[in-house]
């Protein structure tokens, strides 16, 4: 048994961690990019004399929701499945990386060109967004459709690597070091632009660095996803062992069907997953881009601080997303986990609504709270997709999930922005975060129901004895 078990690269230990930890650190520089700007909206709505870029809470809004606009509109994330599931890991990552990396370089382009007071306009729909919002929202969207990418690549990545071992727990890990990137945008980006004369171009120019060295460790990691593949190819000659490995031999390129994508929509618990990836995040990533305006407006914190104090959330996800992983691993209840997530996301809103205690030391404790709830349910939604999904629908299955959850992060911010531009006291946009998190909770339990009568095994364990 021993004998049979070294057959494959990723049973061992090391080689699946460090193949983690690699595509990890790329997915890393990715989510550090994504929210580079959401503390900067301080310095983005001052005008240009004073050294802004004189965007409105509306042109903010918009530019931070172009994240998934071309994901969701030319359904690029859709393709973007399907050509991973069809053309394969290693392809699929370095085009995701490559996308980012040009995204990512018109961003910046958009932040720090002269634009004078020159306006994109397209009259027929009543739109209009200053230039360096419109060059930066285009760069944005591009960068969008690669991380987006790339996020389900590294999902499919783990999914080869670990299933069969520590699946939840290395998801756990790779979210966990993905939110490190969230922090340190949240953390660093204001006090580094100001470092540099409060120019917004500083932190993207630093997160344009980061990104080229993550795309490196992607090719690297593409000569380990090789050799994985050449010692399932090696192993395959063997029947015995291909019985065993039944999972990870199903995964290969020519076994996708386009006729197969019926039994994902067809599947009731991908659709609860679906509805509650949507709401979930719904209520935490646009919270996220406008929390630290929040903490200035509502809870007199300081502009120098105010960026910290979101941080708290991802920097809270760091330890508690492996932690909850593992449970998942080795005592199961993932339906249940996603549950008490949802509730806490709800709760949390609702605090923030209704604007009681309006002190920086209550808004600590709320992130906290809000912290440990983005904690339960990725730890327990992503790794409970392939007890849903067979491995070689799994890029679709998860390409289909981020489109729309996709949905929510394109129209979410935008439609936040202007409500926060006609109600400034956040009390609507904090009812509607708290909207979410009440939705959440009933797909929660819908899944659960669901769970019950399909026999998904979402409250097993997923580490077989
Ligand atoms: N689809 C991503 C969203 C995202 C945010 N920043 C970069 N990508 C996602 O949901 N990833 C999983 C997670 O829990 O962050």
């Amino acid at each position: 048994m021993t004998e049979k078990i070294q057959r494959i690269l990723s049973d061992s230990k090391g080689a699946r961690w460090t193949a983690l930890f690699i595509v990890a650190f790329t997915m890393m520089t990715g989510y550090f990019i994504t929210d580079v700007m959401s503390p900067l909206e301080v310095l983005l709505d001052k005008p240009v004399a004073a050294g802004g870029l004189g965007w409105t809470s509306d042109d903010y809004g918009f530019f931070a929701g172009s994240y998934g606009l071309i994901n969701v509109f030319l359904l690029m994330l859709f393709f973007g499945g399907i050509i991973l599931d069809k053309m394969g890991i290693r392809f699929t990552g370095i085009m995701a990386c490559g996308l980012m990396v040009i995204g990512v370089f018109i961003k910046y382009y958009g932040v720090t060109g002269d634009f004078g007071d020159s306006r994109f306009t397209l009259s027929f729909v009543n739109f209009s967004l200053p230039m360096s919002a419109a060059v930066a929202s285009l760069g944005f969207a591009i960068f969008g459709v690669g991380c987006e990418i790339c996020g389900i690549t590294v999902s499919k990545i783990i999914t080869k690597w670990f299933t069969g071992h520590e699946l939840a727990l290395a998801m756990g890990i790779q979210v966990a070091l993905a939110r490190l990137g969230t922090a340190g945008a949240m953390m660093g980006a204001l006090p580094f632009a100001k470092a540099f004369g409060g120019k917004v171009g500083a932190p993207v120019l630093l997160g344009l660095v980061l990104l080229v060295i993550g795309f490196l460790s992607f090719i690297v990691y593409t000569v380990m996803d090789k050799k994985l593949d050449k010692s399932v190819e090696e192993a395959k000659g063997e029947k015995e062992f291909e019985k065993e490995k039944e999972t990870l031999d199903e995964e290969t390129d020519d076994d996708f069907h386009f006729r197969d994508l019926k039994y994902i929509f067809s599947n009731p618990g991908f659709w609860c997953i679906c509805l509650l990836c949507l709401l979930f995040y719904s209520g935490v990533f646009p919270f996220l881009k406008f929390a630290t305006k929040l903490m200035i407006a509502n809870y007199g914190v300081s502009e120098d601080m105010a960026g910290s104090i979101p941080s708290l959330i991802p920097f809270g996800t760091l330890l508690l997303t492996p932690l909850f992983g593992s449970l998942y691993d080795r005592i199961g209840k993932g339906a249940t986990l996603m549950l008490i997530g949802s509730a806490m996301l709800a709760a949390v809103h609702f605090i923030f609504a209704i604007h009681i205690l309006p002190y920086g030391w209550f808004a600590v404790i709320i992130m906290i709270i809000l912290g440990v709830a983005f904690s339960l349910v990725p730890s327990a939604m992503w790794p409970s997709v392939p007890k849903i999904i067979p491995m070689k629908l799994l890029g679709s299955a998860y390409a289909i999930i981020f489109y729309i959850q996709n949905i929510g992060l394109a129209l979410v911010p935008m439609f936040i922005g202007k409500v926060n531009g006609a109600d400034p006291s956040y009390t609507t946009s904090m009812s509607i975060f708290c909207g979410f998190g009440v939705a959440a909770v009933v797909i929660s339990l819908l899944l659960i129901a669901v769970d019950k009568k399909k026999h998904y095994g979402l409250q097993d364990a997923n580490i077989k004895k």
